[in-house]
């Protein structure tokens, strides 16, 4: 059976021995979190039982070494806490091994939780029955795995269709989903192709047309992109991009490539040894690392073309009123820097019609350099100058 079918099916069923309660029926406010999650944990290993997490401080206090040296358990997920927003491109980033696909498979127990609690628009994932856990699985949360999980005898369109066969959709109305969910990812005039016919590029968008036919909540990418080579990578980054662009759909994307995380990301969850380091725009993440662990990771990232003016601008004095170009706060130091040079004079920053700050060349070549970093003058905690003149 393929990755997909086991996952849907026999994890499904699987998975869920442990409910006991019925759901949270406390419906989500209009803003709630798509997925909230707060001090999870798995641990893997005979021990985890006797570990009372979350709140075990032995447990906490220990390195991934120690626990295993002590226990024979590894924490996969440690003490895990981030809401997903509606319509946000959520990333979860790190090396192999930091404990990315657990998390990730925690969300919908395809892997089942040690502790912790887990709410999926405001309805509690840990004590759903069998059958809601289903549902979620199969209407609300779709995965789309690395290596495409398509079955290999199906036509494309029967792959496509294949996650609304399994919710019961007859077959006219499942095929015509299906097509026009073929002709969405760039796939028309294939779709009477066995998977083995297609490029890796299109078999991914099969799996992405599959993910996106039962119209879910949430998509859930597992390394989705990681056995393509980097142009057909670069492609299908670009089609995420454009769906989310058009549909703004919720999407939690696991990569262990920084700048798969940088481009697709509205916020990026780093991870190492199972926990979150740093949680943060891509911006964030690479103008204020949290530690030396982050700042190795973003340290060849080309910094001007993540930060942004608001970050890099300084106080507006009195006598810059009015004078020079105008920047929007969110362009980009790149941009910035070519304007500043056509110009030749600072530019200012200009959101609803006030001056918010400037930038020149000094305050530009800065962020380019890696010299901004907690040094510069007059900005706070959150990356904003302490006092701006509003001009
Ligand atoms: N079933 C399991 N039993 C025991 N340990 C496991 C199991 N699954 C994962 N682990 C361990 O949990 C840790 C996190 O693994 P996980 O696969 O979540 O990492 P990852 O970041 O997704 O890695 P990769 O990018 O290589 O897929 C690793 O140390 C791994 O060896």
């Amino acid at each position: 059976m393929s990755e997909t079918a086991e996952a849907t099916e026999s994890a499904a069923n699987a998975a869920n021995d442990e409910s006991n309660d019925a759901p949270r029926t406390n419906e989500a406010s209009a803003d709630s979190p798509v997925i909230s999650i707060r001090n999870l944990w798995k641990v893997f290993g005979p021990k985890s039982a006797r570990m009372r997490l979350p709140h075990d401080e032995q447990v906490k206090g220990l390195s991934q070494t120690e626990l295993r040296e002590k226990t024979g358990c590894t924490a996969a997920v440690r003490d895990v806490s981030f809401d997903v927003h509606k319509s946000e491109v959520f990333v979860v980033m790190g090396l192999s091994g930091s404990g990315k696909s657990t998390l990730v498979r925690c969300l919908t127990r395809l892997i089942e939780p040690t502790a912790g609690s887990l709410d999926f628009n405001g309805q509690d994932v840990l004590s759903m029955d069998k059958d809601t856990l289903r549902e979620l699985r199969r209407h609300r949360a779709s995965m789309v795995f690395q290596n495409f999980g398509l079955l290999p005898h199906r036509t494309v369109l029967d792959n496509v269709a294949y996650g609304l066969e399994i919710q019961g959709v007859g077959k006219a109305e499942r095929r015509e989903r299906a097509a026009e969910m073929v002709t969405k990812v760039g796939l028309d005039g294939l779709g009477e192709r066995r998977p083995g016919q297609l490029s890796g590029g299109q078999q991914q968008r099969v799996g992405l047309a599959r993910a996106l036919a039962v119209d879910p909540e949430v998509l859930l990418f597992d390394e989705p992109f990681s056995a393509l080579d980097p142009l057909i990578r670069r492609d299908m980054q670009e089609e995420v991009i454009r769906l989310h662009r058009e549909e703004g759909r919720t999407m939690v994307f696991i990569t262990h490539d920084l700048s798969e995380a940088l481009r697709l990301g509205d916020r990026i969850a780093l991870m190492r040894d199972g926990e979150v380091v740093q949680l943060g725009t891509p911006e964030e993440i690479v103008a204020n690392p949290a530690d030396d662990y982050v700042r190795d990771f973003v340290r060849d990232v080309p910094r001007e073309q993540v930060i942004s003016v608001r970050r890099a601008m300084r106080k507006a004095e009195k006598t810059e009123a009015g004078k020079g170009t105008e920047l929007a706060p969110d362009t980009l130091v790149a941009d910035a820097i070519e304007a500043v040079a056509r110009s030749g004079e600072s530019a200012r920053v200009v959101e609803n019609g006030r001056t918010i700050g400037v930038v020149d060349d000094a305050r530009l070549l800065s962020v380019v350099a890696g010299l901004d970093e907690d040094a510069v003058e007059g900005r706070g905690e959150d990356g904003e100058p302490k006092e701006v003149a509003a001009v």
